[in-house]
């Protein structure tokens, strides 16, 4: 991919202040006073106010961009700070956009903030799309991936987008006018449960500063019509060893959205291509499902139980319900688990919030053990009503 042609045009001019303010972009050949007016002319939209998205909002604030959309309808939880920087202490329990907005006033007050303090949807996606230039993502689930790709697509418009999971990261530009999109890289998503999120399996910190700053560069570039963006490439960021790498990525000519014959031609129920759960686990969960006071119950009066746990050891560490033993999800769904699984007991199974227990619950009743049932609401649930001087996370 060549370079492309800026994607606004300049500001009439900057101000004494932002002059001073911008003095060391001004001075790279690269941008100068027509790149930096270029920046203060645009309109970026940033979903979601998280792990990448506070990176991607703090530099593209202080780099200049002239107004900054923001949504986001979650609010700031303990959890967060470890790497949502642009929120701290004093913001938890606020809203996330509102905390946003404050940080990125701080950092630069001539810069715009636009609200939108509602969670990203089909029948509101447009609408908010068709008010900025350039969209840049920052969430963390398929649904929401796959909308703002078709919605971008739909809209022309580049979709600048980043992934994170532990020290593994990757980014590129989704742009279907000028190379391929979101589902010319994967088409569908993944089967549910089978792609650990990051609230399942962790994630590193600094990592968001790395991807996020990455989608931030590649907003500038496109903005300003320098240098060769990730059109066509996928960057590919590993922090344990230390390596970046960028594969090609095709456009695929029957592609579901921006291909020769499309089939989505409009936006879709994005939650039900995804599949949350599966239908699999929510049929298993029906009627095999049972409360943090009825596995009590069970424990109390010594029932005859197999309580298994399916989170990952790391998790398990950090709280346990007692007399649990770990089975981690993934030897379930490989089969390896079955083998070791007892016909004289009733199997009871536990996850952080219930969704990863149904998933092995199915498999269970698939294999026979019909009488197994799991825990809704998890290892939290349980927590929240049984022992509430544990830790959650
Ligand atoms: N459809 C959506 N519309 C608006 N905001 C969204 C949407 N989907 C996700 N987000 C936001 O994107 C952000 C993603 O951030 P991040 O991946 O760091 O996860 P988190 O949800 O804050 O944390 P965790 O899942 O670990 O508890 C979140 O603040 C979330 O509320």
């Amino acid at each position: 991919m060549s370079q492309l042609p800026p994607l606004v045009e300049p500001a009439a001019e900057l101000t004494v202040d932002e002059v001073r303010r911008y003095s060391r972009h001004l001075i790279i050949p690269d941008v100068g006073m027509a790149g930096q007016k270029r920046l203060k002319n645009a309109k970026v939209l940033c979903v979601g106010a998280g792990g990448l998205g506070s990176p991607a909002l703090m530099y593209l604030a202080a780099a200049g961009v002239g107004t900054l959309g923001i949504v986001e309808f979650d609010t700031v939880d303990e959890s967060n700070l470890q790497r949502q920087i642009i929120h701290g202490q004093s913001d938890i329990g606020r809203s996330k956009a509102e905390s946003a907005r404050d940080s990125v006033k701080e950092i630069n007050p001539y810069t715009e903030v636009v609200l939108h303090e509602e969670r990203l949807e089909a029948d509101n996606v447009m609408e908010i799309f068709g008010q900025y230039d350039l969209i840049v993502d920052g969430t963390d689930n398929f649904a929401t991936r796959y909308l703002v790709n078709d919605a971008c697509v739909l809209l022309n418009k580049p979709y600048v987008w980043g992934s994170i999971y532990r020290f593994d990261g990757q980014a590129s530009v989704f742009w279907s006018e000028h190379g391929p999109c979101y589902r010319c890289l994967y088409p569908e998503p993944p089967p549910p449960g089978m792609v650990p999120s990051c609230a399942e399996g962790g994630v590193l910190g600094v990592l968001c500063a790395s991807i996020g700053s990455i989608q931030v560069n590649e907003a500038i570039k496109l903005l300003q019509g320098i240098g060769e963006p990730l059109v066509g490439r996928l960057m590919i960021y590993d922090a344990l060893e230390m390596t970046y790498r960028t594969v090609k990525v095709r456009k695929d000519p029957e592609c579901a959205v921006c291909g020769k014959n499309p089939t989505v031609t409009e936006l879709i129920d994005y939650e039900a291509f995804c599949g949350v759960v599966s239908e699999e686990a929510q049929e298993a969960a029906l009627g095999s499902t049972i409360t943090p006071r009825q596995l009590k119950e069970w424990l109390d009066a010594g029932e005859n139980i197999d309580l298994i746990d399916v989170r990952e050891p790391g998790e398990y560490e950090i709280v346990q319900i007692p007399g649990s033993r770990l089975i981690p999800k993934n030897e379930f769904l490989m089969g390896r688990a079955l083998e070791d699984m007892p016909q004289d007991k009733r199997i009871v199974l536990n996850c952080k919030t219930g969704v990863r227990s149904a998933e092995v619950l199915a498999v269970l009743h698939a294999a026979g053990f019909k009488d197994s049932v799991h825990l809704g609401g998890g290892v939290i649930g349980w927590v929240n009503q049984i022992e509430p001087e544990k830790p959650v996370y």
